[in-house]
């Protein structure tokens, strides 16, 4: 069931990440990590609070900076001045990067207008009727409660129709209508990249293709979810991070 990192793999990888390491001061977040992602897959990050989950996602997505190793997207590298490679994927973090003095509609337009989108007007009305906000795009984001701000994120970022979605904690706070309805709109994503960060091992086992189990910085396993059971690996997980099953919570 535990699999070697997927780095050799004879297919083209989307996402490439080579012995990165993210130092804050004395904190290792990050600690020489290497991993592939193929085109289609989605991966799931798992770990417990401070494992250096979230860094990584912010590395892949341009918004942090390794402090040592490369990542490469879709065989280009992740450099600062380059932003081309950000137009091919679409983020959602725990900051929301929406403007609460204008409409959702007015920030998505805005959004399309950044990424010079066809077609933007319909492009915008087609976002909100997927993430099943069309009903409010005339209200602020101000005015949403955590899981509708979630939601219009996620339009935000499915609008310039990334090739590859960076999801941070997509589940946290959302009920279960709303992680349903992310479900449905992940399903529309179809066969393109997705990785994700979670604390929940059901909806994350659900999900993913593949884990990523992070702990101490360190990537501790690498686990083919195709063939695994929901019970084998919640094991796998409790023995990465160095638990009895059931110690570590969801
Ligand atoms: N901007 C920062 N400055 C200093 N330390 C940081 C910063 N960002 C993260 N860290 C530290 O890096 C480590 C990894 O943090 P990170 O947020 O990546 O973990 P995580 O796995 O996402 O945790 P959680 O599940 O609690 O969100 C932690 O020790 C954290 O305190």
């Amino acid at each position: 069931m535990t699999s070697a990192p997927r780095t050799g793999r004879a297919t083209a990888a989307t996402i490439r990440v080579d012995g990165v390491t993210k130092t804050y001061g004395r904190v290792t977040a990050v600690d020489d990590v290497s991993f592939a992602v193929d085109a289609g897959e989605t991966v799931g990050l798992f770990g417990p609070n401070g494992a250096g989950k979230t860094t990584l996602l912010r590395m892949l997505a341009g918004l942090v900076r390794p402090t040592a190793g490369t990542i490469c997207l879709g065989g280009s590298a992740l450099t600062p001045d380059d932003h081309t490679v950000y137009r091919t994927i679409g983020v959602v973090t725990h900051e929301s990067m929406l403007y609460d003095d204008l409409t959702a509609r007015e920030n998505l337009r805005f959004h399309a207008a950044l990424h010079d989108i066809d077609d933007a007007a319909r492009r915008c009305e087609s976002v909100l009727e997927t993430v099943n906000l069309a009903g409010r795009a005339s209200r602020r984001p101000a005015e949403f409660s955590h899981g509708l701000r979630k939601r219009l994120s996620l339009a935000r970022a499915l609008l310039h129709r990334p090739d590859v979605l960076l999801l941070d904690e997509p589940y946290t706070g959302l009920d279960q209508r709303s992680v349903a309805d992310l479900a449905a709109v992940l399903d529309t994503f179809g066969d393109r990249t997705v990785v994700l960060t979670t604390h929940d091992l059901d909806r994350g086992f659900d999900r993913c293709d593949r884990a990523l189990v992070v702990d101490r910085g360190r990537l501790e396993t690498d686990v083919d979810l195709d063939g695994s059971s929901a019970t084998a690996f919640e094991s796998a997980y409790h023995a990465a991070i160095g638990v009895d099953d059931g110690a570590e919570g969801r």
